[in-house]
Order: structure tokens, then sequence, then C-alpha cells
């Protein structure tokens, strides 16, 4: 599994598990989604590329490491995905945004797209896909296939739950791009909800239902 990273840091893990608990209202949810993808966005840019440059400090002129060029976009899968946006760009703020509209059928569990706007030229940027969620792996599956029918190519993908089963699919049709896990759940259930999960992420996100 080495395009997977899953998540040990404790913070981590406690910010999950208070997501995880039904009493958890939509703020702090909300905020908790957010300080989550940039804890895990400080480790998923650790590859990011460097360039020295001339900095003129109070003592002297040096050279120093900068991020290289400043190409980078980070793409929510819609909803749920927007939430995770924030935290990364807290990390890097000059990031482009894009958006992949999907949402799963809740009867046969198929993603269906209805919207894609992606910043050029997006073939030269890092992407970093975010949803909180991989339950079936079918929606995480189709937007990275639309981000690469559009030219993307250096993709992350970015999720706070995900079941072994979508995890794995994900894996499968999409090798070559990196995967951070926050936490892999036990599985999925009849209604192909993540279990033990925490719902339906958009919904706590945006207190719809
Ligand atoms: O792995 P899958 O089986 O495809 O399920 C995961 C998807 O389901 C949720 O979105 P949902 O369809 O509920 O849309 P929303 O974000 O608008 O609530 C979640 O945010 C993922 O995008
Ligand atoms: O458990 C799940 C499965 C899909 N989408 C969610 O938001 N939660
Ligand atoms: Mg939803």
């Amino acid at each position: 599994m080495d395009n997977v990273t899953v998540f040990t840091h404790p913070l981590i893990q406690h910010k999950i598990s208070i997501l995880r608990d039904k009493r958890t209202g939509t703020n702090e949810f909300r905020a908790l989604i957010e300080e989550i993808a940039m804890l895990m966005g400080f480790e998923a840019l650790r590859d990011l590329p460097l360039q020295d440059v001339e900095v003129e400090t109070p003592i002297e002129t040096c050279m120093t490491p900068m991020i290289a060029g400043k190409k980078m976009a980070i793409v929510p899968i819609l909803r749920a995905g927007l939430g995770m946006v924030n935290g990364i760009l807290a990390l890097v703020p000059s990031a482009k945004v894009g958006h992949i509209g999907l949402y799963r059928d809740e009867v046969t569990h198929e993603p269906h797209e209805y919207y894609c706007k992606l910043p050029s030229p997006i073939e030269q940027r890092t992407i970093v896909v975010t949803d909180p969620m991989v339950a079936t792996g079918g929606s995480a599956v189709e937007a990275i296939n639309f981000i690469k029918q559009y030219g993307g190519k250096h993709i992350k993908f970015m999720c706070i739950i995900a079941a072994p089963e979508g995890l794995k699919k994900l894996q499968e049709a999409h090798p070559d791009i990196q995967i951070y896990v926050g936490h892999l759940d036990r599985g999925l259930n009849e209604n192909a909800y993540i279990c033990p999960g925490l719902g339906d992420a958009g919904d706590r996100i945006f207190g719809t239902k």
C-alpha cells in the first residue's frame, strides 16, 4: 500500500472521534473537518518542491528555501469536500480551487455528476482532491476520472474516513495517485454507509436534514 497513508497521529484520531459523536453539532463539526484537513494537509504536502531564493534578513543576505511556483489546485467533491478546503488553504493560501459536483444515488449508490470546473493549466498543477468520506469509492473514482480527462496528472486524494472496500476500489482504479486517509473504518452497511462512520458528512457540515 505504498501510495496510501493512513494517519495515526493522536490529534487526528481524537478529532475524528468527536466527529463520530452524533451529539456533535454543525458548528463544531464544520470546524473539526477543517482542522483535520489542515493536519492531514501538512503531511500530504511534504513533497512540494522548494527552490532557494535570496532574502535579506536584518543581519545579512542569504539563500533560503521557498515553495517553487504556485501551481496547486484544491478540488473538493461537492458538497462535503467543501468542508476541507479552508483547512488546506490555510497552509497554501495561493492555491486555486476547482469544484466537482457529484451526488450518490440513494438507491443504486452510483455517483452522478452535476458540475465540473477546474483551474487551468490543470496539467501543471499539484491537485489535492478532498472528500471526507470514501464509502463504495464510486464518487472518488469518478471524480478522479474527470480530473484525468481534463488533463490532471499530479493527483493526491484526501479523505477523513474510508471503508476498506472503497479504498481498494480507488487504489485499483487509480494506482498512480497518492491517497491520504484519516481513519480506515470497518466496512459498509446495507445502505452503503460507513460503519461506524459519522453518518452523512454533507448533511452534518451544512446542517441539512
Ligand atoms: O464512496 P461513495 O459510495 O461514492 O460515497 C461517498 C460519497 O457520498 C457522500 O456524498 P453525497 O452523495 O452524500 O453528496 P453530498 O456531499 O452532497 O452530501 C460523500 O461526501 C462522498 O462524496
Ligand atoms: O457513510 C457515508 C457514506 C457516504 N457518504 C457519507 O457522507 N457517509
Ligand atoms: Mg451526503
